[in-house]
């Protein structure tokens, strides 16, 4: 088994067979394209996120990460927070299945490192707070990077503690910190704080949420000056602090901050929390999409987030947490670098064509005078169209115009599918979800499901059955908006 590689349930022996097997067709491995990565973003900065999976929407689509569970305690009370310490189905932040001692953590790392070459991160996201229970990341932090050199290290944080560790964080190596900060109103604040807990004492209402937000600021401004890359997380409260999304936007790129995530809230009774009991909504998607929007030109803005437990193990929008719980791991563990090695190397050839078909997509595009359509694709990773529709737990939405394809949104949809049965309830369900996207493509699509998708209004095509998803959209859009004289693919 040493040099099996699994990816999304596929199993191969070797790099080559990993990318036949994921490429079934589409491009050959050339060396064209550029590996500096964006035109915008210094090539020491891209040596930092192109694998990392938060850091980069590409890498996303190659690299996993994982959270582990060590650091419970938390020293401030947010109204949308109820951490859950043994709970295996609620898929939300600060809930886990187990909470680990860093030995154990590190034991965990090391046996998923061993058995999904795709690792590249280790996150610890809480479930409470990583900077205030900094004895547990550090260790943590200590015993893995000792023996997996390769990982590299994040922690996601409220900011309150993390001006006493940023000395350390930055000693060992931790070069990507997340910061949640929901607003710049203390006044506000107060409607999402209850509490804060700082130097020995508890500190409520507009005082509590002024000192919180001094030492987010000093965090930020602490962690940019030392070279670290800041992600702000900002939970999107609607009546609450939506309307000071957008000034907090300008605020955190004017400091530096490297991506601004606004996520949504979520908001159930079943869930415990204060905003939950209190019938407090999260915001529709069209919602968040018109905040998003209207930050453009602001701090780049994370689309891709999946909210994700503070234990979670995979590609972004797999959680494979529950294949890894402290009964199923080996009491001797050991590593297999090479495995990574081999895979971040067919990943670097892969990363060149995509963008090499991708920019040649682009120039055909471009003669197209068409309105900006939206595609969904269903994909299991390595950024082709390589899942069938039966399959897809979550559809991942593209802008395609004559100007290119950019990612917008994922939308999550029940899997509809099980052992090749549909079930009309789930279909609705995933209509439901897919509203206002009038295309899928997916690598294989059922012709009775096909007819309901298609009386429904949205034509799933499964032609484009392994392609790259940037230039199998490009391709569709030219398709669609052919100009009468020069023909088009076919699709
Ligand atoms: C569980 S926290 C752990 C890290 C740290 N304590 C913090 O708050 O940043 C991870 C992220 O989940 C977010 N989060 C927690 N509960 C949430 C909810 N109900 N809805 C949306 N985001 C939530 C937090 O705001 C934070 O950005
Ligand atoms: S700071 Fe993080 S862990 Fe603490 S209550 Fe808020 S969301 Fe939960």
């Amino acid at each position: 088994m040493a040099n099996i590689i699994s990816l999304g349930g596929l199993q191969v022996a070797s790099r080559e067979d990993l990318g036949k097997a994921l490429a079934g067709g589409g491009c050959a491995s050339s060396s064209c394209g550029s590996a500096e990565g964006p035109a915008d973003m210094a090539p020491e900065t891209w040596a930092k996120v192109k694998d990392h999976p938060c850091y980069s929407e590409e890498a996303h689509h190659y690299f996993a990460r994982m959270h582990v569970a060590v650091a419970p305690a938390c020293n401030i009370q947010c109204n949308y927070c109820n951490r859950k310490y043994d709970c295996a189905n609620e898929s939300r932040p600060g809930v886990v299945s187990e909470r680990l001692t860093p030995e154990q953590a590190a034991r965990k790392v090391i046996a998923v490192a061993a058995e999904v070459p795709q690792l590249s991160v280790l996150g610890i996201a809480g479930p409470g707070d990583a900077a205030y229970d900094w004895r547990k990341t550090k260790a943590t932090f200590d015993l893995v990077s000792r023996r997996l050199p390769d990982i590299k290290l994040c922690l996601s944080s409220n900011g309150l503690a993390l001006p006493d560790h940023v000395d350390e964080i930055v000693a060992m190596n931790v070069d990507h910190v997340t910061l949640t900060i929901n607003t710049l109103d203390p006044e506000v604040g107060a409607r999402i704080y209850p509490w804060v807990f700082h130097r020995g004492r508890r500190h409520t209402g507009v005082e509590g949420a002024t000192i919180l937000l001094a030492r987010q600021m000093q965090s930020l401004d602490m962690l940019v000056a030392r070279g670290v890359l800041v992600k702000v997380n900002s939970v999107m409260i609607p009546g609450i602090n939506d309307a000071g999304l957008i000034e907090l936007n300008r605020v955190v790129k004017a400091k530096g901050a490297f991506l601004h995530n606004i996520m949504p809230l979520i908001s159930d009774p079943a869930h415990g929390t204060q905003f939950g009991l209190t019938g407090q909504r999260g915001p529709s998607a069209a919602e968040l999409r018109a905040v998003q929007e209207a930050c453009s030109g602001g701090a780049n803005l994370m689309k891709h987030c999946r909210q994700c437990r503070a234990d979670a193990v995979g590609l972004l929008g797999e959680d494979r947490g529950q294949e890894f719980t402290l009964d199923k791991l080996p009491e001797v563990v050991s590593d297999d670098p090479e495995k990574r090695a081999a895979y971040r190397d067919w990943v670097a050839r892969e990363r060149e064509d995509r963008r090499a078909a991708t920019a040649a997509a682009q120039v055909a595009a471009e003669v197209v005078e068409a309105p900006p359509l939206l595609v969904a694709v269903c994909t299991k990773g390595g950024g082709r169209i390589n899942q069938h529709f039966g399959h897809a737990t979550e559809f991942q939405v593209y802008e395609v115009d004559r100007t290119g394809v950019r990612f917008v949104t994922h939308r999550r949809a029940d899997n509809y599918c099980v052992g090749g049965h549909g079930d009309d309830d789930t279909l609705a369900e995933v209509i439901r979800t897919l509203d206002g996207v009038p295309v899928v493509l997916c690598a294989r699509i059922g012709e009775a499901p096909r007819a309901k998708m298609a009386a429904a209004g949205i034509e799933v095509i499964d032609a484009y059955a392994q392609d790259y998803l940037e230039p199998a959209i490009s391709a569709l859009f030219r398709l669609r908006n052919a100009p009468s004289d020069t023909g088009a693919l076919s699709a």
